[in-house]
């Protein structure tokens, strides 16, 4: 299987799209350690998943990707039990309008921070044997969301920092890719009861609901599909695949 050996971090990995990458990364052979902060759904995703993979591919840890020492202690937990880290998704995101700065500290610190701790861990130039960083970005970090600002500015950022590091990585021979993954609406927890999540912005509910309903909505399963694509293409360092519910498409970004 093409990920076989391959030890996977996953943040918010008990619910929704984490919870759809979790369960294909492991479909795919890989180990898959789980971080998230909601234990009841992790446990509940544990015990299903022990049940079709084994005990010894999967492992839960509480952890908040808001806290430097909560993920820097889960991160050398996976190193201690599986030997490395080789896949880091970086998906665990809230959309709240009304806490923005918990949207900011989540969505966008969040992937900055699981992304610099797990550097420490997976970089060839400090004993790390390489790997790949995947982001959960979203559409609205190409393009704005009226009613969720933040949630956009966000998204924008884990879309420019994913291609920055990229780079950065590239030019340092770190021996790791990073890509972001897009995708449009998903059947989830996240845009549930969308009105009270959007703050200040809520009158705009209705427009956003309209473009939910043109762009129809995806699958959990679908992203994860894409969020492999890019763990296991080799060629892809730098990307941005957006997901829709007519497909993919890879964004052409403007050369500077
Ligand atoms: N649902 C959608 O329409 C879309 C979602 N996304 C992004 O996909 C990612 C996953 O979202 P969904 O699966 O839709 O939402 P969800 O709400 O179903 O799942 C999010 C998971 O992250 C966990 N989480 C929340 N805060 C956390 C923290 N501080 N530390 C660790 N784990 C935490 C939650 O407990 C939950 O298990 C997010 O980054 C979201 O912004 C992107 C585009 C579309
Ligand atoms: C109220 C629900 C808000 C967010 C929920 C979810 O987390 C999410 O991220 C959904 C995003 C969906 C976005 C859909 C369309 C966005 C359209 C415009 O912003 C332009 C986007 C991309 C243009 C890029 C391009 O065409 O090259």
């Amino acid at each position: 299987m093409a990920l076989s050996g391959k030890v996977a971090v996953v943040t918010g990995g008990a619910m929704g799209i984490g919870r759809a990458i979790t369960e294909t990364l492991l479909q795919s052979g890989a180990t898959v350690v789980l971080l998230d902060v909601n234990e009841s759904a992790a446990k509940s995703l544990l015990d299903d998943l022990h049940k079709v993979y084994g005990r010894d591919r999967t492992l839960f840890l509480s952890c908040t990707v808001e806290s430097e020492e909560q993920v820097k202690a889960a991160l050398q937990k996976t190193v201690d039990t599986f030997g490395g880290i080789d896949i880091l998704c970086n998906n665990a995101g809230i959309l709240n309008e009304g806490e923005w700065e918990k949207t900011v500290s989540i969505n966008l610190l969040g992937v900055i921070r699981g992304t610099y701790v797990a550097l420490q861990h997976m970089n060839k130039l400090t004993g790390g044997r390489g790997g790949v960083v995947i982001n959960t970005a979203s559409m609205a970090g190409l393009g704005p969301l009226l009613s969720c600002p933040v949630y956009t500015a966000s998204k924008h950022g884990v879309v420019g920092f994913t291609r920055a590091m990229a780079a950065a990585s590239k030019a340092s021979d770190y021996g790791i890719r990073f890509n972001a993954v897009c995708p449009g609406f998903v059947q989830t927890d996240l845009i549930s009861n969308t009105k009270l999540k959007l703050g200040q912005f809520s009158h705009l509910e209705d427009a956003t609901n309209q473009l939910m309903a043109e762009m129809r909505m995806l699958a959990p399963s679908e992203v994860a599909a894409c969020v492999l694509e890019l763990a296991t293409d080799e060629t892809k360092n730098g990307e941005a695949l957006m997901v829709f519910a007519q497909g993919k498409q890879y964004v052409t970004f403007p050369t500077l």
